[in-house]
């Protein structure tokens, strides 16, 4: 089950933009963070860096301590060690306070079965600090239109699906104006559309300056949301940072294994594609050129290809390496 804790939102009725948090801060931050379950250890030395207004994407294969990390981030688990500090200020002592600026769709009780999906959010809704008792029904109405679950909104919440589920969880999150909003596997029991509007969503959340914290074991998801990316191994960051700084770290590269170098280098340059001689044939970079057009180009040319290869990027070699040792 999906509970959401709060939100933010654009343009709904009653409700105004997040209101901008001071420059040069960050809307999360961890140092030494450390989670011990009887002999396991699930996080450990984890120190995050959430920056205002970043969609950042908690990437990891299963069991990598996400979830165990996001709970830490909202005071849902007391950590073994470390510190967790939200929106300035610190878990979870201070959860009061930071919650009240933090959406969230986190696994866990929440909603009521025998409720409607519609009264479960009202429900939600009357305890947010920050929703006046008159705005409740337009805003619990916006937030179920947004997430595409206004046609079952008067179904009890017994009978909904998983991606129903997700998506009322999705909705609680979105009631209010946040600075902060969290998800965990957002898209989790989702199908294609939801997924979808799950990105639209962050999207918006994102236009209005909104911090995102998303977590998932897909790398190809991270890629088309997020502005960073935290990626977790065996309850560690073993990497972090802007996601066009990771992807950087290594362009995507094809290369063509040739006797005829020469040829190859000057067919390719005449149909500007960059490219360079390398041992035993040429080195393309593929963020100007697709592979196909490459390997076109030099055929037309009677350029002889004995083999090509892509290499790939720093996030996905880091992301592959990590998950093909756990099996995944
Ligand atoms: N309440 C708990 N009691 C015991 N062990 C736990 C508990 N919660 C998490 N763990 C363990 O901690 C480790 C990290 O789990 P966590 O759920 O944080 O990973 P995750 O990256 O979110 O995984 P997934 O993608 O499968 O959701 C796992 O080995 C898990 O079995």
């Amino acid at each position: 089950m999906t509970a959401g804790l709060a939100g933010t939102e654009i343009g709904q009725a009653g409700v105004a933009p997040a209101a901008p948090a001071p420059s040069g801060t960050l809307a999360a931050r961890t140092r030494g963070l450390r989670k011990v379950y009887g002999k396991t250890v699930a996080v450990d030395r984890v120190d995050l860096d959430v920056p205002q207004g970043a969609v950042l994407g908690m990437l990891g294969p299963n069991g990598s301590g996400k979830t165990t990390t996001i709970r830490m981030l909202l005071g849902l688990v007391r950590p073994t060690a470390g510190e967790v500090e939200l929106l300035g200020h610190r878990m979870p002592d201070e959860s009061t306070a930071a919650l009240a600026q933090v959406g969230a769709l986190v696994e866990g009780p929440g909603f009521h079965p025998f409720l409607t999906g519609r009264d479960n959010l009202r429900r939600l809704g009357a305890a947010e600090p920050l929703l006046e008792t008159r705005a409740i029904k337009g805003a619990v109405a916006d937030a179920l239109e947004r997430v595409g679950l206004a046609h079952a909104a008067d179904r009890k919440f017994r009978g909904y699906s998983l991606g129903m589920k997700q998506r009322l969880g999705l909705a609680a999150a979105l009631l209010v104006p946040r600075r902060l909003v969290i998800l965990d596997e957002p898209t989790n029991g989702m199908d294609p559309a939801g997924t979808r509007e799950i990105r639209k969503v962050m999207a918006q959340l994102h236009a209005v300056g909104t911090t995102v914290v998303v977590s998932s074991h897909l790398l190809a998801e991270v890629e088309a949301t997020c502005t960073h990316v935290a990626v977790l191994h065996q309850g560690t960051v073993v990497g972090q940072g802007p996601l066009a700084d990771l992807l950087e770290a290594g362009a995507p590269t094809l290369t063509v294994s040739t006797p005829d170098i020469a040829e190859a280098v000057e067919a390719l340059r005449s149909a500007k594609i960059p490219a360079r001689a390398a041992d035993g044939g040429v080195r393309v970079e593929l963020t100007g050129a697709e592979a196909p057009k490459v390997i076109e180009t030099l055929v037309r040319a009677g350029v002889s290809v004995h083999e090509a290869h892509r290499e790939r990027t720093g996030l996905e070699e880091l992301f592959a390496r990590l998950t093909e040792e756990d099996g995944a």
